[in-house]
Protein backbone atom coordinates (compact mmCIF):
# COMPACT_ATOMS: atom_id res chain seq x y z
CA UNK A 1 0.00 0.00 0.00
CA UNK A 2 1.28 3.66 -1.15
CA UNK A 3 1.44 6.02 2.34
CA UNK A 4 1.42 9.99 0.93
CA UNK A 5 3.83 11.93 3.50
CA UNK A 6 4.98 15.33 3.64
CA UNK A 7 8.06 16.98 5.80
CA UNK A 8 5.53 19.99 5.99
CA UNK A 9 3.84 18.58 8.79
CA UNK A 10 6.83 20.14 11.14
CA UNK A 11 5.63 23.14 10.57
CA UNK A 12 2.65 22.23 13.37
CA UNK A 13 5.30 22.29 16.20
CA UNK A 14 2.88 24.14 19.14
CA UNK A 15 4.65 24.45 22.33
CA UNK A 16 1.73 24.33 24.16
CA UNK A 17 -1.42 22.85 25.25
CA UNK A 18 -4.09 23.84 27.26
CA UNK A 19 -4.76 20.74 29.73
CA UNK A 20 -5.80 19.99 33.20
CA UNK A 21 -5.26 23.85 33.81
CA UNK A 22 -1.47 23.56 33.02
CA UNK A 23 0.55 24.15 29.65
CA UNK A 24 1.91 21.47 28.59
CA UNK A 25 3.76 19.84 25.86
CA UNK A 26 0.84 18.74 23.42
CA UNK A 27 -0.34 15.54 22.48
CA UNK A 28 -0.66 15.75 19.20
CA UNK A 29 3.13 16.19 18.39
CA UNK A 30 5.51 15.79 15.37
CA UNK A 31 7.07 12.89 16.26
CA UNK A 32 3.83 11.45 15.85
CA UNK A 33 3.46 10.74 12.33
CA UNK A 34 7.41 9.88 12.56
CA UNK A 35 6.70 7.16 14.12
CA UNK A 36 4.34 6.04 11.68
CA UNK A 37 6.35 7.10 8.74
CA UNK A 38 9.12 4.92 10.09
CA UNK A 39 6.91 2.03 11.18
CA UNK A 40 5.30 1.98 7.59
CA UNK A 41 9.25 2.08 6.22
CA UNK A 42 10.09 -0.70 8.88
CA UNK A 43 7.37 -3.23 7.19
CA UNK A 44 8.39 -2.44 3.83
CA UNK A 45 4.48 -1.66 3.77
CA UNK A 46 4.97 0.19 -0.06
CA UNK A 47 6.20 3.26 -1.27
CA UNK A 48 6.14 6.72 0.30
CA UNK A 49 5.76 9.65 -1.54
CA UNK A 50 5.28 13.30 -1.16
CA UNK A 51 1.94 14.79 -2.59
CA UNK A 52 0.69 17.09 -5.05
CA UNK A 53 -0.56 20.13 -5.03
CA UNK A 54 -4.53 20.47 -5.85
CA UNK A 55 -4.47 24.64 -4.26
CA UNK A 56 -7.12 25.93 -2.61
CA UNK A 57 -10.45 25.19 -4.05
CA UNK A 58 -10.75 21.70 -3.07
CA UNK A 59 -10.39 23.55 0.69
CA UNK A 60 -12.39 25.97 0.22
CA UNK A 61 -15.06 23.62 -1.03
CA UNK A 62 -15.89 22.38 2.47
CA UNK A 63 -13.98 25.52 4.74
CA UNK A 64 -15.64 28.98 4.67
CA UNK A 65 -13.02 31.61 3.57
CA UNK A 66 -13.13 34.09 6.38
CA UNK A 67 -12.51 30.73 8.33
CA UNK A 68 -9.39 30.04 6.10
CA UNK A 69 -8.26 33.70 6.39
CA UNK A 70 -8.43 33.38 10.19
CA UNK A 71 -6.27 30.36 10.53
CA UNK A 72 -3.82 31.94 8.45
CA UNK A 73 -3.31 35.69 10.17
CA UNK A 74 -4.28 34.67 13.75
CA UNK A 75 -0.69 33.78 15.30
CA UNK A 76 0.49 37.16 13.36
CA UNK A 77 -2.25 38.93 15.06
CA UNK A 78 -2.00 37.77 18.53
CA UNK A 79 1.44 38.92 18.65
CA UNK A 80 0.66 42.24 17.67
CA UNK A 81 -2.25 42.31 19.89
CA UNK A 82 0.32 42.28 22.44
CA UNK A 83 0.10 38.63 23.98
CA UNK A 84 3.07 36.84 24.89
CA UNK A 85 2.32 33.14 24.71
CA UNK A 86 0.51 30.94 22.06
CA UNK A 87 -3.13 32.00 20.82
CA UNK A 88 -5.43 30.16 22.92
CA UNK A 89 -9.01 31.31 23.11
CA UNK A 90 -10.78 32.42 26.47
CA UNK A 91 -14.09 33.09 25.51
CA UNK A 92 -16.91 31.54 23.94
CA UNK A 93 -20.52 32.56 22.28
CA UNK A 94 -21.91 31.25 25.60
CA UNK A 95 -26.34 30.22 25.16
CA UNK A 96 -28.54 33.44 23.96
CA UNK A 97 -25.49 35.26 23.05
CA UNK A 98 -24.83 37.27 19.82
CA UNK A 99 -23.08 35.65 16.74
CA UNK A 100 -21.55 38.39 15.45
CA UNK A 101 -18.15 37.43 14.69
CA UNK A 102 -15.80 39.93 16.85
CA UNK A 103 -13.35 42.38 15.46
CA UNK A 104 -10.67 41.68 18.23
CA UNK A 105 -8.61 38.46 17.50
CA UNK A 106 -9.37 37.09 21.18
CA UNK A 107 -12.75 37.50 20.35
CA UNK A 108 -12.41 35.72 16.91
CA UNK A 109 -10.60 32.67 18.28
CA UNK A 110 -13.19 32.02 20.13
CA UNK A 111 -15.82 32.38 17.48
CA UNK A 112 -13.79 29.83 15.86
CA UNK A 113 -12.49 27.51 18.00
CA UNK A 114 -14.45 24.45 19.68
CA UNK A 115 -12.08 23.48 21.93
CA UNK A 116 -9.70 25.66 23.86
CA UNK A 117 -6.86 23.19 23.89
CA UNK A 118 -5.58 23.76 20.66
CA UNK A 119 -3.06 26.73 20.24
CA UNK A 120 -2.41 28.59 17.05
CA UNK A 121 0.73 28.98 16.06
CA UNK A 122 2.67 30.63 13.00
CA UNK A 123 3.33 27.17 10.67
CA UNK A 124 0.06 25.64 11.44
CA UNK A 125 -2.18 26.78 8.35
CA UNK A 126 0.84 25.62 6.43
CA UNK A 127 0.97 22.33 8.04
CA UNK A 128 -2.39 22.04 7.53
CA UNK A 129 -2.68 23.18 4.12
CA UNK A 130 0.04 20.40 3.30
CA UNK A 131 -2.29 17.88 5.14
CA UNK A 132 -4.82 18.45 3.30
CA UNK A 133 -3.04 17.92 -0.11
CA UNK A 134 -1.53 15.08 1.80
CA UNK A 135 -5.26 13.60 1.66
CA UNK A 136 -5.83 14.83 -1.99
CA UNK A 137 -2.91 13.13 -3.43
CA UNK A 138 -4.69 9.77 -1.58
CA UNK A 139 -7.95 10.51 -3.09
CA UNK A 140 -6.47 11.09 -6.92
CA UNK A 141 -4.57 7.31 -6.27
CA UNK A 142 -7.86 5.73 -5.66
CA UNK A 143 -9.31 7.87 -8.81
CA UNK A 144 -6.58 5.77 -10.48
CA UNK A 145 -7.22 2.62 -9.67
CA UNK A 146 -5.34 2.09 -6.55
CA UNK A 147 -7.56 -0.63 -4.29
CA UNK A 148 -6.17 1.65 -1.04
CA UNK A 149 -3.86 4.23 0.34
CA UNK A 150 -2.67 5.44 3.33
CA UNK A 151 -2.81 9.28 3.81
CA UNK A 152 -0.55 10.07 6.51
CA UNK A 153 -2.39 13.45 7.16
CA UNK A 154 -0.94 15.80 10.26
CA UNK A 155 -2.32 17.63 11.30
CA UNK A 156 -5.90 15.74 11.87
CA UNK A 157 -8.53 17.07 10.53
CA UNK A 158 -12.24 15.16 11.91
CA UNK A 159 -13.15 17.66 14.54
CA UNK A 160 -13.13 20.63 12.30
CA UNK A 161 -15.97 21.88 10.68
CA UNK A 162 -16.26 24.44 8.22
CA UNK A 163 -15.62 26.78 9.86
CA UNK A 164 -14.58 25.95 13.49
CA UNK A 165 -11.07 24.83 14.40
CA UNK A 166 -9.86 22.67 17.88
CA UNK A 167 -9.28 18.91 18.94
CA UNK A 168 -5.63 19.06 17.14
CA UNK A 169 -7.86 19.99 13.76
CA UNK A 170 -8.25 22.81 11.13
CA UNK A 171 -9.12 21.56 7.76
CA UNK A 172 -11.13 18.30 7.57
CA UNK A 173 -8.99 16.15 5.33
CA UNK A 174 -10.86 13.17 5.36
CA UNK A 175 -14.39 15.68 3.86
CA UNK A 176 -12.30 17.82 1.96
CA UNK A 177 -11.28 13.89 0.28
CA UNK A 178 -15.00 13.17 0.06
CA UNK A 179 -15.51 16.18 -1.52
CA UNK A 180 -13.32 15.55 -3.92
CA UNK A 181 -14.25 11.92 -4.92
CA UNK A 182 -18.45 13.58 -5.63
CA UNK A 183 -16.24 16.32 -7.54
CA UNK A 184 -14.64 14.50 -9.36
CA UNK A 185 -17.59 12.07 -10.54
CA UNK A 186 -18.53 9.42 -7.56
CA UNK A 187 -22.23 9.56 -6.75
CA UNK A 188 -21.67 8.14 -3.01
CA UNK A 189 -18.61 8.36 -0.33
CA UNK A 190 -18.99 6.60 3.05
CA UNK A 191 -16.92 7.79 5.69
CA UNK A 192 -15.67 5.01 8.64
CA UNK A 193 -14.61 7.37 11.52
CA UNK A 194 -12.54 4.48 13.70
CA UNK A 195 -10.45 7.32 15.91
CA UNK A 196 -11.76 7.47 19.76
CA UNK A 197 -13.33 10.24 19.32
CA UNK A 198 -16.37 11.42 17.54
CA UNK A 199 -15.81 12.99 14.27
CA UNK A 200 -18.02 15.88 14.74
CA UNK A 201 -16.62 17.95 12.19
CA UNK A 202 -16.47 15.56 9.52
CA UNK A 203 -20.47 14.48 10.93
CA UNK A 204 -21.61 18.92 10.78
CA UNK A 205 -19.93 19.13 7.38
CA UNK A 206 -22.35 16.08 6.00
CA UNK A 207 -25.44 16.41 8.31
CA UNK A 208 -27.90 17.45 5.85
CA UNK A 209 -26.69 15.55 2.73
CA UNK A 210 -27.12 11.80 1.58
CA UNK A 211 -24.36 11.69 -0.86
CA UNK A 212 -21.96 11.23 2.03
CA UNK A 213 -23.31 8.33 4.43
CA UNK A 214 -20.60 9.33 7.92
CA UNK A 215 -20.28 6.35 11.04
CA UNK A 216 -18.26 7.15 14.05
CA UNK A 217 -17.21 4.31 16.62
CA UNK A 218 -16.50 6.70 19.44
CA UNK A 219 -16.47 6.88 23.30
CA UNK A 220 -19.44 8.22 24.59
CA UNK A 221 -19.86 12.10 24.70
CA UNK A 222 -21.31 12.42 27.53
CA UNK A 223 -17.85 11.11 29.20
CA UNK A 224 -15.06 12.41 26.76
CA UNK A 225 -14.16 15.31 24.33
CA UNK A 226 -15.87 16.48 21.68
CA UNK A 227 -18.68 15.81 24.56
CA UNK A 228 -21.30 18.39 22.96
CA UNK A 229 -21.59 16.05 19.63
CA UNK A 230 -22.15 12.36 19.03
CA UNK A 231 -25.09 10.76 20.61
CA UNK A 232 -26.82 8.08 18.93
CA UNK A 233 -30.06 9.44 18.47
CA UNK A 234 -27.81 12.14 15.77
CA UNK A 235 -29.02 10.61 12.31
CA UNK A 236 -29.11 13.73 10.04
CA UNK A 237 -31.30 15.82 8.96
CA UNK A 238 -33.44 16.88 5.91
CA UNK A 239 -31.86 14.82 3.24
CA UNK A 240 -29.30 13.22 5.56
CA UNK A 241 -31.58 11.74 7.26
CA UNK A 242 -30.69 7.93 7.83
CA UNK A 243 -26.86 9.10 6.54
CA UNK A 244 -25.41 9.29 9.66
CA UNK A 245 -24.90 6.53 12.27
CA UNK A 246 -22.80 7.00 15.91
CA UNK A 247 -21.65 4.55 17.79
CA UNK A 248 -21.37 6.00 21.38
CA UNK A 249 -19.05 3.67 23.77
CA UNK A 250 -18.42 3.67 27.84
CA UNK A 251 -15.26 3.84 29.26
CA UNK A 252 -13.31 0.36 29.08
CA UNK A 253 -14.65 -0.67 25.74
CA UNK A 254 -12.99 -3.82 24.88
CA UNK A 255 -12.40 -4.98 21.50
CA UNK A 256 -15.31 -7.44 20.97
CA UNK A 257 -17.73 -4.78 21.73
CA UNK A 258 -15.90 -2.60 19.80
CA UNK A 259 -16.30 -4.84 16.88
CA UNK A 260 -19.37 -5.49 16.83
CA UNK A 261 -20.30 -1.92 16.71
CA UNK A 262 -17.84 -2.35 13.48
CA UNK A 263 -19.15 -4.97 12.01
CA UNK A 264 -22.64 -3.12 12.28
CA UNK A 265 -21.25 -0.19 10.30
CA UNK A 266 -19.78 -2.51 7.59
CA UNK A 267 -23.33 -3.60 7.08
CA UNK A 268 -25.08 -0.55 6.52
CA UNK A 269 -22.01 0.37 4.02
CA UNK A 270 -22.62 -2.51 2.28
CA UNK A 271 -26.64 -1.69 2.01
CA UNK A 272 -25.58 1.87 0.75
CA UNK A 273 -22.78 0.47 -2.00
CA UNK A 274 -20.64 3.66 -2.05
CA UNK A 275 -18.08 4.38 -5.16
CA UNK A 276 -15.38 4.66 -2.10
CA UNK A 277 -14.64 3.75 1.80
CA UNK A 278 -12.89 6.89 3.72
CA UNK A 279 -11.44 6.06 6.62
CA UNK A 280 -10.52 8.11 9.31
CA UNK A 281 -8.08 6.09 11.32
CA UNK A 282 -7.16 7.33 14.91
CA UNK A 283 -5.43 4.82 16.65
CA UNK A 284 -6.03 6.63 19.76
CA UNK A 285 -8.56 3.52 21.03
CA UNK A 286 -5.60 1.76 22.16
CA UNK A 287 -5.46 0.54 25.72
CA UNK A 288 -2.56 2.78 26.99
CA UNK A 289 -3.67 6.09 25.13
CA UNK A 290 -3.23 9.00 27.29
CA UNK A 291 -6.66 11.17 26.33
CA UNK A 292 -8.91 7.95 25.92
CA UNK A 293 -10.91 4.74 27.54
CA UNK A 294 -10.97 2.06 25.13
CA UNK A 295 -8.93 -1.03 25.65
CA UNK A 296 -7.67 -2.59 21.87
CA UNK A 297 -4.66 -4.24 22.07
CA UNK A 298 -2.34 -3.91 18.98
CA UNK A 299 -2.98 -7.22 17.30
CA UNK A 300 -6.88 -5.86 17.55
CA UNK A 301 -5.29 -3.32 14.94
CA UNK A 302 -4.84 -6.16 12.57
CA UNK A 303 -8.19 -7.27 12.81
CA UNK A 304 -9.33 -4.03 12.69
CA UNK A 305 -7.88 -3.67 9.17
CA UNK A 306 -9.09 -7.22 7.96
CA UNK A 307 -12.60 -6.45 8.43
CA UNK A 308 -12.31 -2.85 6.93
CA UNK A 309 -10.95 -4.76 3.61
CA UNK A 310 -14.15 -7.62 4.22
CA UNK A 311 -16.26 -4.22 2.72
CA UNK A 312 -14.66 -5.08 -0.62
CA UNK A 313 -14.26 -1.15 -1.40
CA UNK A 314 -11.53 1.34 -2.73
CA UNK A 315 -10.51 2.35 0.87
CA UNK A 316 -8.97 5.98 1.57
CA UNK A 317 -6.79 5.54 4.82
CA UNK A 318 -6.25 8.95 6.30
CA UNK A 319 -4.41 9.51 9.75
CA UNK A 320 -6.43 11.19 12.40
CA UNK A 321 -5.44 10.97 16.23
CA UNK A 322 -3.43 8.54 18.54
CA UNK A 323 -1.29 9.63 21.34
CA UNK A 324 0.44 7.08 22.80
CA UNK A 325 3.33 7.71 20.82
CA UNK A 326 5.65 4.72 20.85
CA UNK A 327 3.10 2.87 19.69
CA UNK A 328 1.09 4.55 17.72
CA UNK A 329 3.22 3.68 14.62
CA UNK A 330 2.57 -0.01 15.54
CA UNK A 331 -1.30 0.39 16.17
CA UNK A 332 -1.76 2.82 12.64
CA UNK A 333 0.54 0.28 10.54
CA UNK A 334 -1.05 -3.16 11.93
CA UNK A 335 -4.85 -1.46 10.67
CA UNK A 336 -2.94 -1.54 7.01
CA UNK A 337 -1.22 -4.60 6.92
CA UNK A 338 -4.71 -6.34 8.41
CA UNK A 339 -6.24 -4.95 5.38
CA UNK A 340 -3.31 -5.32 2.85
CA UNK A 341 -3.63 -9.21 4.32
CA UNK A 342 -7.21 -9.98 3.93
CA UNK A 343 -7.49 -9.00 0.38
N1 LIG B 1 -6.42 16.97 28.10
C1 LIG B 1 -6.70 16.33 26.85
C2 LIG B 1 -7.90 16.97 26.19
C3 LIG B 1 -7.98 16.55 24.76
N2 LIG B 1 -9.01 17.27 24.06
C4 LIG B 1 -8.95 17.15 22.60
C5 LIG B 1 -8.81 15.75 22.12
C6 LIG B 1 -8.69 15.74 20.61
C7 LIG B 1 -8.46 14.36 20.04
C8 LIG B 1 -8.32 14.40 18.58
S1 LIG B 1 -8.29 12.82 17.76
ZN1 LIG C 1 -9.07 11.09 18.73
Amino acid sequence: METIYTEKHKLRDAKTELCGGELVEPFERPSRAEYVLDRVRETDLGPVSDPDDFGMDPILAIHDTEFVAFLKTAPARWKEAGFNGEAIPTTWVGRRMSHIRPNHVEGQLGYYALAGETSLTEGTWEAAYASAQVALTGAARIRAGAGAVFSLCRPPGHHATADMYGGYCFFNNAAISAQHFLDQGAKRVAILDVDFHHGNGTQDIFYDRSDVFFISLHGDPLETFPYHLGHAEETGSGAGTGFNLNFPMPPDTPFDVWQAALHKGLARIAEYKPDVLIISLGVDTFETDPISFFKLKSDDFLTMGADIASAGLPTHFIMEGGYDVDEIGVNAVNVLQGFERAN
